[in-house]
């Protein structure tokens, strides 16, 4: 893909996002046309993603190119400025109906398969396999991770609190994580000194050699890793925390992230379903695998697969279901109304966001009743689970946060070219057969690493290369300097990986002036309570971390600081030169589609987007010389401010200022912010008229985008909407859509 120096690819997504992008971009292509600037879509949606797979099975009308790929090479121009919304890192079920409702509108394309046996079927597969969890981010992540909460939201949220849910030392809740046997407890690491070429083979105790990964090209300086998670370690854990659970009366609760990990969690997430159902899986399991029931994909995979039998025994199974529930524990829910648990399906109970959400409501989830209650949150893999009870024992103790005299946490995360545990996709493998797990040098056949596995366990290798390190070093120092605040590298020395990365933040430290900073290396929880006991003193304090645990912090400080990770500014600089900008640190929202549907309602707040492209055009600005995309950034900012301090933000209530609402409030608050600044008379006068005009018709509009409210409306389609239909639903203000002609030209 080439681009001109004055292009900003924005993001076509999928879910929330995507619909107020029908909204967002008129008006922001309306502004930046004045400056020259060109704003170009890109649609990376996953169903536009698994049409690109297919073009075999598809008419020429049909057809789409693979934008997702152009994007990953964009990212290797220094001229690349990408504006990123948040999209569907989708799980097998959510894969499924994707291509249910492609297939429904005349997509000819082939079916998910789920045991492949012929070569075809395994090729298809390989290609949906592409589109599966977490398929774009770590595409376009050629960069690493820099997100904070501006100090103009900081400030806000200081003055206009979102409520807190009330901690007490009684709280029952906490987090249930192994002791051992997990991917923690026998990790080996290594860094490479020369480049290498490895493969990954399991030497089975038949003698029998398998090869898992036949080459993966490793350079010099790079770090690698090998862990494995025992099955039998696993599902010993789940049978004691179920019993526990159940004999202290607390609720339980399941948090993983298959979507980023999506082939060793959605395993993890199937044990548990059927550790927890284990008499009715003893009773059935010949018929399940008759059926090919995989609750990896979560429970509702096995209540889709038993919809095919004869009524008497779907029944039998569903009683005996139920049944197992009388000696296990009460379990979260998802949606207590339709009697969704957290074993339904995986990508309900993404870690990240769903911990957090507990923790800011004082340590709760919602029961089979809709009621509150404490919880036992199982988090099998102990390497980051810790910070969690970190925080949970701190809440405790001292009560919820005050969001109005918190200090922030931004983070420096390592993230670029698919590091950690996060790129590890194609080098995780489930072992057949007890045997001994090698990393091999190709070229001399020695043993780099080595581990004792038994079948069923999950093996993995990751990897992070040098130069990114170096780069994250680099930016956590930045960070510091120009923040003026401590910043802490979460790492653990007992932790072979992390000793090894700690060996070069000490050495590529050395490489930069760190007089005056304050600059220290702490294991996760130490550096939690260190960072926590700051926090309650209103002191900032910069996280710098490992992968993982950008996402998850990323997401528990803003919803604690600023009530959503919708606030943050995230920031992806990338190692070729270019920018990419993230717009929040948080999801799609898929709830938010739902109550527009029902209610003409979303209540998605694109703040994230509002901050991402002011500094995508502060940046084309500064790299292209462009005056105007400067004052165009400088208004973005001022006007967002307004915006905040006049609470015109979307409310999640229906009737009241939606999105669509607070998009008009931005329009016309950017206008008369240009029409009222000396630095651009040309751009003065340009939006002069509009501003009038939107101040004039300020009450019309409001009361044309409020009036639509409260009735369904037909979008035509989920993972593929009908842009026409979408558009007449996000776009229903005749008056400021005409207002918004008055500029072109
Ligand atoms: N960068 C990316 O591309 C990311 C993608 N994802 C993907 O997003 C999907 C949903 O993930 P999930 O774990 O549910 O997390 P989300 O962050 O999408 O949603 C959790 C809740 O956060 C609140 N929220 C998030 N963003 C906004 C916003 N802009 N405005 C208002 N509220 C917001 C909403 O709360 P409420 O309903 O109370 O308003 C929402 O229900 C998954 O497919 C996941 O894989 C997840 C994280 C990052
Ligand atoms: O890509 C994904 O699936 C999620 C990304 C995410 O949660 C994050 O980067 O914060
Ligand atoms: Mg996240």
């Amino acid at each position: 893909m080439t681009t001109g120096k004055s292009t900003i690819i924005y993001t076509l997504t999928d879910e929330a996002p995507l619909l107020a992008t029908y909204s967002l971009l008129p008006i922001i292509r309306t502004f930046t046309a004045q400056a020259g600037v060109d704003v170009v879509e890109s649609d990376i949606s996953v169903a536009t993603r698994i049409l690109a797979e297919f073009p075999d099975s598809l008419t020429d009308e049909q057809k789409v190119p693979d934008n997702l790929a152009a994007l990953g090479q964009l990212t290797q121009d220094p001229s690349a400025n990408i504006i990123k919304l948040p999209n569907i890192s989708a799980s097998v079920p959510q894969l499924q109906a994707a291509i249910r409702e492609l297939q429904s509108r005349g997509y000819k394309i082939p079916d998910l398969p789920e045991d492949p046996k012929t070569d075809e079927e395994k090729a298809i597969l390989k290609s949906y396999s592409k589109v599966l969890g977490s398929a774009v981010n770590p595409v376009l992540r050629e960069g690493n991770s820099d997100r904070r909460a501006p100090a103009s939201i900081k400030r806000f949220a200081r003055k206009h609190p979102h409520s807190m849910g009330e901690w007490s030392m009684a709280s029952r809740s906490h987090v249930a994580h192994m002791t051992h046997g997990d991917f923690y407890h026998g990790e080996k690491s290594m860094t490479l000194e020369a480049a290498r070429d490895v493969k990954m083979e399991l030497i089975g105790k038949s003698g029998k050699t398998t090869v898992l990964k036949s080459k993966v090209s490793l350079k010099a300086g790079e770090i690698i890793d090998s862990m494995f998670m025992s099955k039998k370690a696993l599902c010993e854990f789940y049978e004691t925390q179920f019993e526990d659970a159940r004999k202290t009366g607390v609720m339980l609760s399941l948090h993983v992230k298959a979507t980023m990990m999506k082939v060793s969690h959605p395993i993890v997430f199937g044990h548990a379903v059927k550790i927890f159902y284990k008499e009715a899986f003893a009773k059935h399991g010949a018929l399940f695998e008759e059926l090919g029931v995989n609750v990896n994909n979560g429970l509702v995979n096995l209540y889709e697969k038993i919809d095919t039998l004869p009524s008497t025994k779907k029944e039998e199974i569903i009683r005996d279901l139920h049944a197992c529930h009388e000696h296990r524990p009460a379990l979260a829910m998802v949606d207590s109304a339709k009697g969704i648990s957290n074993l339904h399906a995986p990508n309900d109970v993404i870690v990240d966001a769903s911990m957090p959400a507990m923790i800011r409501i004082g340590g709760k989830m919602w029961d089979a009743n809709g009621k509150p209650q404490d919880t036992k949150a199982v988090i099998p893999e102990s390497t980051f689970a810790r910070i969690y009870q970190e925080v949970i024992n701190f809440c405790k103790t001292n009560g919820n946060f005050d969001p109005t005299t918190m200090g922030t946490v931004p983070n420096v995360g390592l993230m670029a070219q698919k590091a950690e545990e996060y790129g590890s996709h194609d080098k995780t493998f489930e072992i057949t057969e007890d045997g001994v797990a090698n990393i091999v040098d190709l070229a001399t056949g020695e043993v780099l690493l080595t581990q004792n596995v038994e079948q069923g366990d999950i093996w993995r290798m990751c990897q992070v290369k040098d130069a990114p390190i170096r780069d994250w070093v680099k930016l956590a120092v930045t960070r510091a300097r120009n923040s003026g605040m401590p910043a802490v590298f979460w790492l653990d020395p007992y932790r072979p990986h992390e000793a090894e990365l700690i060996k070069k933040v000490e050495t590529y430290l050395k490489d930069h002036d760190t007089k005056g900073l304050d600059i220290q290396i702490m294991s996760q929880v130490r550096a939690m309570r260190y960072t926590l006991e700051r926090v309650i003193r209103g002191l900032d304090t910069i996280s710098v971390t490992g992968n993982i645990l950008r996402d998850y912090l990323t997401d528990l400080f803003p919803i604690m600081e600023l009530g959503t990770s919708a606030k943050m500014l995230s920031i992806v600089p990338l190692m070729a030169g270019g920018g990419m900008y993230e717009t929040g640190a948080g999801g799609s929202a898929p709830k938010h589609v739902k109550q527009l549907v029902e209610e003409n309602h979303l209540r998605w707040d694109s703040l994230g987007e509002f901050l991402a492209l002011a500094v995508s055009l502060e940046d084309m600005g500064i790299k292209t010389g462009n005056n105007k995309a400067k004052v165009l950034a400088k208004t973005l900012d001022d006007a967002t401010g307004k915006l905040l301090d006049n609470n015109k933000s979307p409310s999640p209530k229906t009737g009241e200022l939606d999105n669509r609402g607070s998009h008009f409030y931005l329009a016309m608050y950017w206008a008369q912010e240009l029409a009222a600044q000396k630095d651009d008379a040309e751009l003065a006068a340009k939006f002069a008229p509009l501003a009038k005009h939107l101040t004039e018709n300020e009450q019309k509009i409001a009361d044309e985008l409020k009036s639509v409210q409260g009735n369904a409306v037909d979008i035509g389609g989920y993972f593929l909407a009908d842009p026409v239909k979408v558009s007449a639903v996000m776009r229903p203000s005749a008056t400021l859509n005409k207002a918004l002609e008055l500029v072109k030209g």
